[in-house]
């Protein structure tokens, strides 16, 4: 008898944007519903590079929570190659800062400050790894020279492994991986690696961005890649195997800013984060390791207590209002919308 109720201990978003304002306003409630805690991106303009700005943005989510949510945002630091080490000892021993987000200068939404010379932000690496304050990559690397689909694989052989070498107790998460290669080196790699795996990137491949024309709200960086690699990422994330681990990199934009002759990166899936992944375990036949992917990896991987509580997924069409366009001022954001729709829907509170 196929099931049609799913219980799972509450999940985690162990990587999520939520901007500020009124943005925050409008897709923090979206997430809080949901989930129990979510690691938040710093990349916001000015990124969030001290521990001041971090508490300053932490309260400013909190402010947003509604009545009756109950979430905890999990706050990590912008890495610039001015970050003063002495933050990270501070965040680390307050319990404040949960990790540190390395953006290649260039690579993705609000990276310029991000890093171009690493020898410059060995000092911050050190501190971490004497901290124990977990370093989250985006990993690709910006040499124009290299090929966009390739720029994840030639990263982790001219960055991440050099840096792992130099930096062996730093414990590691490759955010957001797309390839194959990505997979295989988070599988094989020594030491504490961890990887987050979108549900955008177990659902579509490069061609679907193109299909029947281009579809800008589609197109995030990592870009999705060939079919193989996204089947790699579906083995991967149904394994069960506890470095991987549920990252919706949910990253809202205005529309307009995706309609654009300059689309910019970004796919909003927090709305339906949770029946993407019941449609895709089911397909791969592992409904019962969902729960390990979404919920218990990701804490055991940050050393911290499975959420008590649960959620329930049923079988049955999402409200249909679920993929209407998130209002905002100033335009509303697109929700990701699998083009065999969902079949799956998250219970709501009675
Ligand atoms: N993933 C994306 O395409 N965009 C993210 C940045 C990021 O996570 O790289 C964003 O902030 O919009
Ligand atoms: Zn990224
Ligand atoms: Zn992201």
């Amino acid at each position: 008898m196929t099931e049609t109720t799913l219980t799972i201990a509450r999940p985690d978003d162990w990587h999520l944007h939520l901007r500020d304002g009124a943005m925050l306003a409008a897709v923090l409630p979206l997430t809080s519903a949901v989930f129990g805690r979510a690691i938040v991106m710093p990349n916001l303009k000015p990124p969030i590079r001290t521990m001041t700005e971090l508490r300053a943005y932490r309260g400013r989510i909190l402010a947003a929570l509604p009545d009756g949510h109950v979430f905890q945002p999990l706050m990590t630091l912008y890495l610039t190659e001015t970050t003063d080490p002495r933050d990270i000892g501070e965040g680390a021993a307050s319990g404040e800062l949960s990790a540190v987000k390395l953006y290649p200068a260039g690579a993705t939404t609000n990276s310029d400050a991000g890093v171009r010379d690493f020898a410059k932000v060995r000092p911050v690496l050190e501190a971490m790894q004497a901290a124990d304050v977990p370093l989250l990559v985006h990993g690709e690397v910006t040499d124009p020279a290299v090929d966009i689909f390739d720029r994840e694989a030639v990263f982790i052989e001219r960055v991440l492994i050099p840096l792992r070498r130099d930096f062996p107790g730093l414990r590691v998460v490759m955010e957001h991986v797309t390839t194959r290669e990505g997979v295989a080196y988070v599988e094989g790699a020594e030491g504490r690696i961890g990887a987050t795996i979108t549900p955008h990137h177990l659902m579509i491949n490069r061609s679907d961005i193109f299909r029947g024309g281009i579809r800008p709200h589609l197109y995030c960086l990592p870009i999705a890649k060939r079919e193989e690699h996204r089947l790699a990422l579906r083995r991967a994330a149904v394994s069960g195997k506890g470095r991987f681990f549920l990252g919706t990199d949910s990253a809202p934009h205005p529309i307009g800013d995706k309609e654009s002759a300059c689309g910019c990166a970004g796919v909003f899936n927090a709305p339906v984060t949770m029946a993407c992944l019941a449609q895709v375990f089911e397909e791969e036949g592992a409904l019962d390791r969902l729960e390990r992917f979404a919920s218990r990896n990701g804490p055991a991987f940050y050393g911290l207590p499975v959420n008590e509580d649960t959620i329930t997924l049923e079988r049955g069409a999402p409200a249909s209002d679920i993929f209407c366009d998130v209002a905002v001022e100033g335009g509303g954001v697109r929700v990701f919308q699998p083009d065999a729709g969902l079949s799956w829907r998250v219970r709501q509170a009675a």
